[in-house]
């Protein structure tokens, strides 16, 4: 199965990489040239003028017979000349009649083969030969004060320094190719300070328009104009105005902001150039500074065009609050950054989009009028949004008759624009794996499933285990269907899936964006269903309730310390709002704002709530003990039941509802 294709900016066909690679192949050819050199002088140098090593004896004979002409010596060793070249080892004791020598004859005979040189070198024996002088004198040997092997001054010159050349020129080589690969814009070690920055064109075939992005049409409404301002400039600034200079794309993840700049470019027809801001920032000082001002520079000779800058917190931290290390290095870019737009004069044409997910952490500098003072809030996409991302990515899928997205779009709220991609994605492959020629709605279910709750995991379950489990997801089933307020249950099943032993899958009929407390202790009861269920059936307890106490648990302490339902606590804010678009806490750093009465009166009213509804989950199911053994019995026969056929099993009717909730699974997970 092929992975979904990775969804974060891929470079399409259309873009090419900014700042084309000089051709590097003089350094390839240099390098060979060198080598032919190098390996030329050593095939001819050493027939030329290497010595042949020859024993002292033979050295001494060869006196005797005048046939030395001059010697130079250094420490025990002598080199020297011969008057007519000397054959060592002598042919015959070399290979004397046959090829392969016999056992017997000496290792030194057979392994050395026989040279003939002019030159030589010895080793004066250690039993030093005192009248050597005397003998070298009479024969008429000049001593000479220097070597005596000098070979030609480019001879020298190369092997003296031709490997250290080598060397050199193969790092060098390296070098830049590893910087040529490595950076976009190239350049070797001059090339560190380049941006690496992506450049879109705007060719017909690739470009994004807004008609590729949809169901955020708030956001997209605001970037008409700047689409507008980069078609005719002179429109805005002929009265003297400036245009803007920077717009701020505030969102979660996926939910189109960078699609969203490049449909701006797309619809203006100019280049866009895009950069993660986490690009900037390189271990080695100045680099990020020198970046941006060679992306300014670039954008500013292709003008007019749009700068991208992806994940801007990472640059625009407020000061003091960046992450560790590279502090200083990172206010420098930021630094750059403003100095750059500040002295745009608004009328080239350039505008600076950037996305951020965490508005909050950025430096009050970047927000400041004529830097970053438009600020486009890319919220995630309600049910008619969702449905108009699902119509944008069917476009090339074929859809069976039975697909529905309107019920996809009901069944995903919290669904990304990318989340949705994806699922359309992991559903046309689910159809071709199972060789349709369409997408079918199961397709798209299932994926959805897949995707929500992780892959089905095959686990061999004891036949009591079953049964454990499909009484604990009835209990959820069971009262998702009874209390009043509740989510309709969609699903139930007993397939091991990701970290849940099974799984009530519960699906509002309507986003919501306010939650009244009934809906909210009618949550709580379906959490603690699982568990009640097990109680009263077996009257014993298992680890199976984790994730719903964790759930229970969490959701209750919001009512008493963020939502004031909690009257002995009253309406007094006791933990901090939730980051928007993280989910994570925001504020309140370090010591909590109230006293250890407060904070154990906290915990006593979470456990009074937890605790009412228990009673009410176990009250339920024993009322309604019939109708859960009948849902088990179906359970442990289909593994999956439906909606329908939940409703057929138990025989009962939905309780009223009140709102629709985010779609969280009640799942039983493993200790
Ligand atoms: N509103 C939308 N309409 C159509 N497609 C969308 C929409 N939102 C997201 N997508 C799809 O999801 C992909 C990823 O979205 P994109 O990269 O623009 O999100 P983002 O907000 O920039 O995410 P992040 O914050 O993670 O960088 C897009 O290429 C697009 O195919
Ligand atoms: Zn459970």
């Amino acid at each position: 199965m092929a992975p979904p294709p990775n969804p974060k900016l891929p470079p399409r066909p259309g873009g090419t990489p900014l700042g084309g690679m000089p051709p590097r192949r003089s350094w390839a050819v240099f390098l060979v040239i060198l080598l032919i050199n190098y390996w030329v002088f050593s095939q001819l140098l050493p027939g030329a003028d290497e010595p042949v090593t020859v024993p002292y004896t033979t050295f001494r004979e060869q006196v005797a017979q005048d046939n030395v002409s001059a010697i130079y010596s250094q420490g025990t060793s002598i080199e020297g000349r011969f008057k007519s070249p000397v054959t060592w080892p002598p042919a015959n004791a070399a290979g004397a009649g046959s090829a392969a020598p016999a056992p017997g004859v000496g290792p030194i005979a057979s392994r050395a083969p026989s040279r003939t040189s002019a030159t030589f070198t010895t080793e004066l024996p250690t039993f030093f030969d005192r009248g050597l002088e005397d003998f070298l004198i009479r024969h008429g040997v000049e001593i000479s004060a220097t070597p005596i092997r000098q070979g030609s001054g480019w001879a020298t010159l190369l092997f003296g320094f031709g490997p250290a050349l080598l060397i050199i020129a193969f790092y060098v080589w390296l070098w830049r190719r590893a910087s040529a690969q490595g950076g976009m814009g190239g350049g070797g070690l001059f090339g560190i300070g380049r941006s690496k920055a992506k450049r879109y064109d705007i060719d017909k075939d690739t470009r994004v328009t807004f008609d590729d992005v949809a169901g955020i049409d708030e956001a997209e409404a605001e970037l008409v104009e700047i689409v507008d301002f980069l078609k005719s400039p002179q429109k805005y600034t002929r009265l003297g105005g400036t245009a803007p200079k920077g717009v701020l794309l505030v969102g979660s993840p996926g939910t189109g902001k960078t699609l969203l700049a490049k449909a701006v470019a797309g619809e203006a027809g100019v280049p866009f150039f895009s950069m993660s801001a986490a690009e900037f920032v390189e271990m080695i000082v100045g680099v990020g500074a020198a970046r941006v001002r060679d992306l300014f520079k670039q954008a500013r000779e292709s003008a007019p065009a749009i700068i991208f800058i992806d994940e801007v917190d990472a640059i625009g931290r407020a000061r003091g609050q960046a992450v560790l290390g590279g502090a200083s290095e990172q206010e420098h870019t930021l630094q750059q950054i403003l100095t750059e737009m500040d002295g745009f004069t608004g009328r080239e044409g350039i505008i600076v989009l950037a996305a951020t997910n965490q508005p909050d952490v950025l430096d009050r500098a970047l927000l400041r009028p004529g830097r970053f003072d438009r600020r486009v809030v890319v919220n995630l996409p309600d049910k008619a949004g969702r449905r108009a991302i699902l119509d944008v990515h069917v476009r090339k899928v074929p859809l069976a008759a039975d697909a529905n997205l309107e019920e996809l779009a009901q069944a995903t709220p919290g669904f990304s624009g990318a989340d949705l991609k994806n699922l359309v994605n992991e559903a046309a492959l689910l159809a071709a794996r199972r060789g349709e020629a369409a997408v079918q709605q199961k397709d798209f279910l299932d994926s959805l499933e897949k995707i929500v709750l992780g892959p089905e995991r095959p686990l061999l379950l004891s036949a009591e285990d079953r049964e454990r489990i499909a009484y604990h997801e009835s209990g959820h089933a069971i009262l998702g269907l009874l209390v009043p307020g509740a989510d309709p249950v969609h699903r139930v099943s007993i397939v091991p899936r990701g970290q849940a032993l099974g799984v009530t899958y519960q699906r509002p009929s309507a986003d919501r964006y306010n939650y009244p407390e009934d809906y909210l202790r009618a949550r709580i009861i379906g959490m603690l269903g699982g568990r009640a269920a097990e109680e009263v059936v077996y009257g014993t307890r298992t680890t199976g309730a984790e994730n719903d106490i964790e759930q229970a648990t969490q959701l209750a302490r919001n009512m008493v310390t963020r939502w004031g339902m909690s009257d002995a606590v009253g309406m007094v804010q006791l933990a901090p709002r939730q980051n928007a678009f993280l989910g994570g806490p925001a504020g309140f750093g370090g010591d909590r704002p109230f006293s250890e009465q407060t904070a154990s009166l906290i915990d006593a009213e979470v456990q009074r709530i937890i605790n009412e509804c228990h009673v009410q989950a176990k009250r339920l199911l024993h009322q309604h003990r019939k109708a859960l053994d009948a849902l088990v019995a179906s359970l442990l026969r289909q593994e999956t039941l439906s909606e329908h056929e939940i409703l057929q099993a138990t025989g009962l009717q939905p309780a009223p509802q009140l709102h629709g909730r985010p779609m969280v699974p009640n799942a039983a997970s493993q200790a």
